[in-house]
């Protein structure tokens, strides 16, 4: 070994530069609670979507790639939900038990530092949103593979609450069990979601294994760990959070599959300017009433991102439809817009403006 090396000395700097960014975060964090006060007193919204746009488009413009732009994206993530949950402590529900990709979405959403409530169904998210016994709910929206979540959207109908964020989830199923033997496995429990998403797989490779719905990929890899007989489709945090082996990775049937998820609450924040806006309608029961309000958004030069109708439970062949619009509320626009909407409408709820998401690929759990 050299004798001479000049590992302790750029230690010595490694050190120096620690200590300065650690002083940096107290500062820092003292500097957010003084805002967080300020706003208090002027009733504002502690959360301030393009004050925090403005801030990443700045630093990954100086820093010019010498740090990695993505990395630098999530550490900053990071320091900033920290600021603001030391303005406004949160707590964020999602369907449990713990582990599951909602769970995960939570925290690749929130950061490390907010409490995390595990509920046992998505209408429970909403209620205790909706009763202000959580500040936040984290509920899935849609499967680039399987399409709507139908509880979501249903409970959107359901509760009175608005939506504030969305993120998106590159998805990765993983057969596990205690084992880690497929030999041992005797039924494959999940979601039904992952276990359709995974169904040509299973139909290969265990065609005469049963699959077990239940409501959770969380509660399939508890009962995976009490049972080495059932193997579960979960997340990669399951794996560590219940002690489990993988039997095989990625078993689901096509690649690119993401789930979209939507941050309930009780108000959408402000403009951030790369916004989509969500509605609820109903339309007017005559010939061509679909087609009034196309027209309404091509005349105004609105993008419909998306349309999906659900029926209205207790009323035979009757729906309402849920439509995401890119742009805010408080765009002319969009504003324009709604307000023909209410006219030729049976039904009109704005469920909320909010931030695109625009970093999907970073929240990949192959690269947690
Ligand atoms: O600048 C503000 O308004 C702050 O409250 C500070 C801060 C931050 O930590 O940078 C925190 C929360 C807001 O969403 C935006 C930015």
């Amino acid at each position: 070994m050299k004798q001479d090396s000049n590992i302790p000395k750029v230690r010595e700097s490694i050190d120096t530069i620690d200590n300065s960014i650690l002083e940096l975060l107290k500062k820092r964090i003292g500097l957010a609670k003084e805002i967080g006060r300020l706003k208090s007193e002027d009733n504002r919204s502690k959360w301030d979507p393009l004050r925090e746009r403005e801030i990443y488009e700045r630093l990954i413009t100086s820093n010019e790639g010498d740090f990695p732009d993505e990395s630098l994206r999530s550490i900053f993530h990071e320091i900033i939900t920290t600021c603001r949950l030391s303005q406004k402590k949160a707590v964020v529900a999602y369907l449990g038990p713990e582990a599951t990709f909602s769970h995960l979405a939570g925290v690749k959403y929130f950061g490390h530092s907010t409490d995390y409530k595990p509920l046992e169904t998505i209408d429970e998210v909403f209620a205790e949103v909706e009763k202000g016994r959580v500040q936040y709910g984290i509920v899935p929206v849609e499967n680039s593979i399987e399409g709507a979540v139908f509880s979501t959207l249903d409970s959107f109908m359901k509760y009175k609450i608005k939506i504030c964020g969305e993120m998106q989830l590159a998805i990765s199923h993983n057969l596990v069990c205690k084992s880690g033997n497929i030999e041992d496995i005797q039924t494959v429990a999940s979601h039904n979601q992952p276990l359709a998403q995974c169904r040509d797989w299973l139909r290969k490779h265990l065609p005469n294994t049963p699959t077990l719905p239940v409501f959770s990929t969380g509660l399939a890899a508890k009962m995976a760990a009490d049972n080495p007989n059932i193997g579960a489709i979960a997340s990669s945090l399951a794996i560590s959070t219940y002690d489990l082996q993988v039997v095989v990775k990625g078993i689901e049937d096509y690649e690119g599959n993401t789930t979209r998820f939507l941050i309930i609450g009780k108000e959408s924040p402000g403009i951030s300017g790369r916004d989509r806006t969500s509605l609820l309608i109903g339309l007017m029961d005559r010939p061509g009433a679909l087609n009034e309000i196309l027209s309404v958004l091509s005349e105004e030069g609105i993008n419909l991102a998306k349309i999906e109708s659900r029926p209205i439970k207790g009323k035979q062949w009757k729906y309402l439809f849920f439509l995401d619009m890119i742009g805010h509320i408080e765009d002319e626009q969009i504003k324009r817009g709604c307000a023909r909407l209410k006219q030729e409408c049976s039904y009109f709820e704005w469920l909320g403006s909010y931030p695109q998401d625009e970093n999907s690929l970073e929240y990949s759990p192959a690269n947690p």
